[in-house]
């Protein structure tokens, strides 16, 4: 399941994002991986840089209900800021399963790409899942977010005109296996949207099993 989160930076994370990426010093993307045939874009390399950019945006998907009812994280690797210039663009891939950062591994179970480029500003670079039952793309709008699970096939489709500026992180889930994540998720939404409407003793049934699923099929 993926998810789409609007006005995920305001007006104060997209200015200061502007300003470190404008004067940051970016490399050759293959920095973080080498051996990789498909990948061709650009990476932030600058250590102030990175870790100020990279506060703003988990500081936004920390402050996002709708993120952590989504994605219970347990763990965020700190995002970084990538480019692709014109002709650019990151080959289909799935993303490693255990992310190196600062504070240990992070294992990936849910990707997300911070999208800090208005989509007017660029053509092509659709970042492109892959799925058995469909494909799917997506740019989004300056300051949104895509969150998806790290289990799939993506690439970001070659970059025609303009340059596509984003974030991109990967996130441990304290529920690991997709399936439960949303199961887990749809019950609570709904618990939330319709425990007003339920007797006090329904309302008490529902969040019963939603604990006991949560532990069930959690990790701390
Ligand atoms: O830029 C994106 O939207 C995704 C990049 C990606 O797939 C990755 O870094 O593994
Ligand atoms: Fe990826």
């Amino acid at each position: 399941m993926f998810k789409m989160i609007y006005g995920l930076l305001n007006g104060q994370d997209i200015k200061e994002l502007r300003e470190i990426i404008e004067t940051a010093t970016f490399v050759d993307g293959k920095i973080s991986n080498p051996h990789s045939l498909v990948k061709d874009n650009l990476h932030l390399n600058d250590e102030e840089a990175y870790e100020r950019s990279s506060t703003i945006m988990t500081n936004a998907l920390l402050r996002s209900e709708e993120f952590r009812a989504f994605a219970f994280p347990r763990k965020i690797a700190p995002p970084l800021v990538t480019r692709y210039n014109k002709g650019m663009r990151y080959g289909l891939h799935p993303d490693m399963a255990f992310m190196q950062s600062v504070d240990g591994p992070v294992r990936s179970d849910i990707s997300c790409t911070f999208f800090l480029q208005d989509p007017s500003k660029y053509e092509g670079g659709a970042l492109h899942i892959k799925q058995a039952d469909g494909h799917m793309r997506f740019k989004g709008e300056l300051g949104s977010a895509i969150v998806y699970p790290s289990t799939t096939l993506h690439e970001v489709e070659e970059v025609t005109k303009g340059e596509r500026i984003v974030g991109i992180t990967f996130i441990e889930s304290q529920v690991a296996d997709p399936a439960k994540r949303e199961l887990l998720y749809e019950l609570n939404e709904v618990a939330a949207l319709e425990g007003a409407n339920m007797s006090a003793e329904n309302f008490t049934r529902i969040q019963t099993v939603q604990q006991n699923l949560f532990r069930r099929w959690g990790e701390c």
